[in-house]
């Protein structure tokens, strides 16, 4: 079996990969079946030399393999028939912009394993960019903070060589911060990323229940909560949701959260968002006089959605921008009674040695043996959203409507 590591084609473009020099040398030698080439790519942050270097043939033409491995779309006319591809196809959710995606590789007859949907049996996500989203959004958090404030300078993730260096850059602030009371959202990936960068202040984490009783005192220590679903959702008769209930019937349940931005400072979002579940504030709630949260950090980053705030995403390049409540209009982030907000959609790209290496180590953990062991866990067999007959598998029959629609 061939696999090629394909050059990123989208523009703007994208610096990550899915496994390193050391990664795919480390695959050559584990899977004997296995051969890798590699795509030759002037913008990769690992380069053609580094991939030669480790031993790696790199090519212009990778048309020769049957596996096709990216990170981001594909342009049509890239695409090559027959082949199976593995990349980010931000078209399960029917995303209008990537329709034409999706008929194209349904023409071509390509067997798409789409990251986003290589699940386990029991449906959680395996592989993705999470961890170093959280991290980085969170660094963004204290960054934005800082410079809000004028209590120190944090330079940008993007600026920096790796996750060490970033670590080094927040230790050297951690004793700057104010007394100040965060609240993280999320159980998943980017919610073990944010806690990470949370930990590495030494920040004291408390309970939610907790956390509400610090609305009584003044603060005294910077602290956080995580909250998930079942905290920050209630069933509209009063009785306390389970997990399931609040990801299976969103439309029992309504915002519980208000309380909870009555004592938060910060706001730093990794929970994931399911259609149709209560927005956490909305534009009026952001207007209470209750309401205390003055900086959002936004990695979840649904727009104009349920963190009424994110009223467009920002860029890695201009990250900050800020929302005044009143006029419910975007204004600097450092305005007075405005909410600070940083809602940029691509964080790990600041850190793309790191969010590479990490993606490749899932990556190899849980696709690749499914390559050689007869997909024995059912990873390929899940994840697979087109056949080589050109049409959807069952789990992805939902998306017929999407692909025949104008
Ligand atoms: N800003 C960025 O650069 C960036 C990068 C990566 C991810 N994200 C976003 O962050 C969010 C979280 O991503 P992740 O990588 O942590 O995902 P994940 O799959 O690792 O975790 C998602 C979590 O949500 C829970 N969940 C599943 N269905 C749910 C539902 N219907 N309602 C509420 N919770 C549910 C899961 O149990 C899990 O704990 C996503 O919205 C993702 O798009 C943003």
């Amino acid at each position: 079996m061939k696999f090629a590591l394909i050059a990123e084609r989208k523009s703007p473009p994208d610096r990550r990969v899915v496994m390193t020099p050391m990664q795919v040398a480390g695959a050559s030698h584990a899977f004997a079946k296995a051969e890798f080439l590699i795509e030759s790519s002037p913008i990769r942050i690992y380069s053609d030399d580094a991939y030669k270097a480790a031993g790696l043939e790199v090519s212009d033409d990778v048309s020769s393999a049957d596996v096709m491995i990216g990170v981001k779309e594909v342009p049509t006319e890239a695409l090559i028939a027959g082949k199976k591809y593995f990349f980010f196809s931000h078209t399960i959710k029917k995303q209008p912009y990537n329709r034409d995606l999706l008929r194209a590789i349904l023409d071509k007859k390509i067997e798409l394993y789409d990251h986003e949907t290589i699940i386990d049996a029991g449906g959680a996500r395996l592989i993705g960019f999470g961890r170093y989203a959280g991290i980085v959004g969170a660094y963004n958090a204290f960054r934005i903070l800082g410079l809000r404030d004028g209590l120190y300078e944090l330079p940008k993730a993007d600026d920096l060589p790796d996750y060490a260096a970033l670590k080094s850059q927040l230790t050297a602030i951690k004793n700057l911060l104010p007394p100040m009371n965060i609240i993280a959202t999320g159980a998943g990936k980017v919610a073990h990323g944010i806690r990470e960068i949370l930990q590495h202040l030494q920040i004291h984490e408390i309970k939610p229940k907790e956390f509400l009783q610090l609305g009584q005192f003044k603060n005294s220590q910077v602290v956080f909560t995580q909250l998930d679903v079942e905290d920050y959702m209630i069933r509209k008769d009063g009785y306390q949701p389970t997990k399931t209930e609040c990801y299976n019937n969103p439309e029992l349940m309504e915002s519980d959260f208000m309380k909870y931005a009555a004592v938060g400072d910060m706001l730093i979002t990794g929970h994931f968002y399911g259609d149709g579940a209560p927005y956490f504030f909305t534009r009026e709630d952001a207007r209470d006089e209750k309401f205390n949260i003055s900086l959002v950090a936004d990695v979840s980053c649904d727009i104009d959605g349920p963190i009424a705030s994110t009223i467009r995403p920002s860029t890695i390049a201009d990250p900050f921008y800020g929302y005044d409540p009143v006029s419910e209009k975007e204004v600097d982030f450092n305005a007075d009674n405005a909410i600070a907000v940083m809602a940029v959609d691509n964080l790990p790209c600041e850190l793309p040695h790191d969010a590479s290496e990490g993606f490749g180590e899932m990556f190899l953990e849980h696709v690749l043996p499914a390559f050689f062991n007869g997909d024995q866990d059912g990873i390929l067999e899940r994840s697979r959203m087109t056949t080589a007959n050109g049409t959807l598998t069952d789990r992805f029959s939902y998306l017929q409507d999407y692909v025949d629609g104008e």
